[in-house]
């Protein structure tokens, strides 16, 4: 923390109580055994008290991608070579890419911000550019960042929050794309966790069994080098996690702090969701958790967060594409809540 982020003291807004027992209450009312829609029914629930409304609405959906490299790329830990975080970054203004396909069907906005790629993509249409640096350090033997990068990171997923918010977004959904940030949320999750690399680090875009196992070294060797430094969450972001992490934390910390629900995505995600969640433990009241991802260390991070995520698919492709594709479910479950007759309405008679 420093003078640069004052805001990350701030506290999460309160849930509406009474909303949520309002919604808890009518969804007793509703033509059908209670607990029959199962999970739709709490998840309606559990937004009302978010939005402090009987009948949550998941309209306006933002979806903020940010991209940034890794210098810990340098250790051989991706399947992909670095340029292709830039090359995506086009990929995303083009609208070729996953999220850009989600996006459109979800009649979502899509903001794709860079936060620092080493090969440069060039000015395009439809990309913020907070470049913070041309990538992390290598942080087997460096911090990730410097303080005032780490300042600047969180501060850009504040500000995109807070354009969100400007928009009347109902849900906001943050994303990545950073070649070798599957080994940077690894490194973050075992600081913030306490764990061993080798529960944690995995396949990524598709290292073998060799690749993962080098993988885990390489994440050994950095956290004995921060070990004596990894009390403090912030510290953990700082010299684990890279610019687009650091830049998910600081959004999910300012949509809690301004009451936005947040909808959060796969591995990398989470990480910067556990990062939050130590920063801030009341902001975990917003988050609710898109997917499992097929990352294994995702599982451990999900459960840190106590977080039951809503699909399972097998998806590993980070990119908010997980947390994209749970909004229909979302949209579903507000709908049932807030259309389906009540039993008195129907005139359907009630249990006995
Ligand atoms: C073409 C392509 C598109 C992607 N979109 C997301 N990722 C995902 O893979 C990367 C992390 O995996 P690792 O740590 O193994 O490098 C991140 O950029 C993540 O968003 C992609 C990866 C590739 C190759
Ligand atoms: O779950 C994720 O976010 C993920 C998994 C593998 C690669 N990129 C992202």
């Amino acid at each position: 923390m420093n003078h640069e982020t004052p805001w990350l003291q701030v506290p999460a807004a309160d849930i509406d109580e009474q909303a949520r027992l309002d919604a808890e209450e009518r969804q007793t009312r509703l033509t059908k055994p209670l607990g029959s829609l199962g999970l739709l029914e709490p998840l309606a629930c559990r937004l009302a008290g978010m939005q402090g409304s009987a009948t949550p609405r998941v309209d306006k959906v933002q979806i903020s991608i940010f991209a940034g490299d890794h210098g810990v790329a340098a250790e051989g830990i991706s399947r992909f070579p670095q340029s292709v975080t830039a090359e995506m970054v086009r990929n995303f203004a083009r609208g070729g890419a996953a999220i850009s396909v989600l996006a459109r069907s979800l009649d979502a906005q899509l903001e794709v911000i860079n936060l620092g790629t080493v090969t440069d993509t060039g000015p395009l249409e439809g990309v913020l550019d907070v470049r913070v640096g041309p990538g992390t350090a290598n942080f087997v033997d460096a911090p990730a960042m410097d303080i005032h990068q780490l300042a600047l990171a969180m501060n850009a997923g504040r500000h995109s929050a807070e354009r969100a918010r400007l928009a009347g977004t109902e849900l906001y959904i943050a994303g990545e794309m950073g070649i070798g940030n599957t080994t940077a949320a690894a490194g973050l999750a075992c600081a913030l966790m306490g764990l061993d690399p080798r529960e944690l680090a995995g396949p990524g875009t598709g290292l073998d069994v060799a690749g993962v196992s080098h993988k885990a070294d390489v994440l050994r060797r950095a956290l004995a080098f921060h070990r004596d430094h990894l009390e403090d969450p912030v510290e953990c972001l700082r010299r684990l996690g890279g610019f687009e992490i650091a830049a998910m934390s600081g959004a999910y910390l300012a949509c809690a702090q301004m009451g936005m629900p947040i909808m959060v995505d796969g591995f990398i995600s989470s990480a910067a969701a556990l990062a939050t969640a130590r920063i801030c433990p009341s902001a975990r009241n917003w988050m609710i958790f898109g997917h499992a991802s097929a990352e294994p260390g995702h599982r451990h991070v999900l459960s840190s967060l106590a977080a039951d995520p809503l699909l399972d698919l097998g998806m590993r492709l980070g990119e908010a594409s997980g947390a994209a594709t749970a909004v229909p479910l979302l949209r579903l479950a507000c709908d049932l809540h807030g259309r389906m007759a009540t039993f008195d309405e129907a005139q359907v008679s009630e249990p006995d």
